[in-house]
């Protein structure tokens, strides 16, 4: 039986360097909160079955509020968050029935259908994937005290983005043991790389940014207003 793909956007975080008094998530791009943009996206593919949207305890009611206002109530579910974006999307994964998912950022929102498909297929051929791009800049490593201490070969680094795609129950059981042993990751597939599990990477497009820092408002307006003209 084809169970289909189930889809955990995260949302829950306070969007400390950001530093807004609104929580990033909710900050409006042309006039739609910005974790509402990142949904529409994901709702209008067919292969995707279930959603949740994970927030804080708090904002679980108003969020279902701008849910119902865009018409999305029978393609996602609301459900509270945790302290970590891990424990947030643990607990997204947790409310899921499906064979296989996506984890997306709800700050992402110019994630298009073909990336997140790209992603799909590259999963459902090797495991698991994650969109990503080539890093443009130089990386070093440094220091405590500010010192150049390596600079790695740029050939072999890539700057990770969601979506991460994974089959279910792999990405529950890695979860539930990085929980075990306190392990705590800045993505999904760092989880599942501890556990052996090989992570194939699907280029992406330098435009799938995280609204992260102040500036990113103002190129997430600059991008919305090309895609509007298409
Ligand atoms: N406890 C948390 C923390 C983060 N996130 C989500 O994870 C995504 C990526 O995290 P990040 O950009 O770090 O968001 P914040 O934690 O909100 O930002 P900051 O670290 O600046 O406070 C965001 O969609 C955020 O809402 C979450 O669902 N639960
Ligand atoms: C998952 C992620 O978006 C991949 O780039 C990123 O690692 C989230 O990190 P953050 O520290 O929560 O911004």
């Amino acid at each position: 039986m084809d169970k289909g793909w189930g889809v955990v956007i995260v949302a829950a975080g306070r969007g400390t360097r950001m530093g807004t008094t609104e929580s990033k998530q909710f900050l409006l791009l042309q006039d739609k909160p910005i974790f509402i943009h990142t949904i529409e996206v994901f709702a209008a593919l067919d292969k995707v079955s279930e959603m949740v949207l994970v927030t804080g305890a708090a904002d679980v009611e108003r969020c279902q509020d701008w849910v119902k206002e865009y018409r999305l109530e029978s393609r996602v579910r609301v459900i509270p968050g945790g302290k970590e974006r891990q424990h947030s999307v643990h607990e997204g994964l947790k409310a899921l029935g499906t064979e296989w998912v996506l984890v997306h950022d709800g700050v992402r929102p110019f994630i298009n259908r073909e990336q997140i498909m790209g992603c799909m297929k590259a999963a459902m051929s090797d495991g698991a994937a994650v969109l990503a791009v080539p890093v443009k800049d130089t990386i070093k490593q440094v220091n405590a005290e500010g010192i150049v201490t390596a600079t790695p070969d740029r050939s072999s680094l890539w700057s990770i983005q969601t979506p991460q795609a994974f089959r279910l129950s792999s990405l529950l059981l890695a979860y539930e043991l990085a929980d075990r042993d306190g392990f705590l990751g800045t993505d999904d597939a760092m989880l599942a790389e501890r556990q052996g599990m090989s992570v194939r990477v699907v280029e992406g497009s330098y435009t799938n940014i995280k609204l992260t820092t102040p500036e990113d408002l103002e190129y997430a307006a600059f991008l919305l207003k090309g895609e509007k003209k298409r």
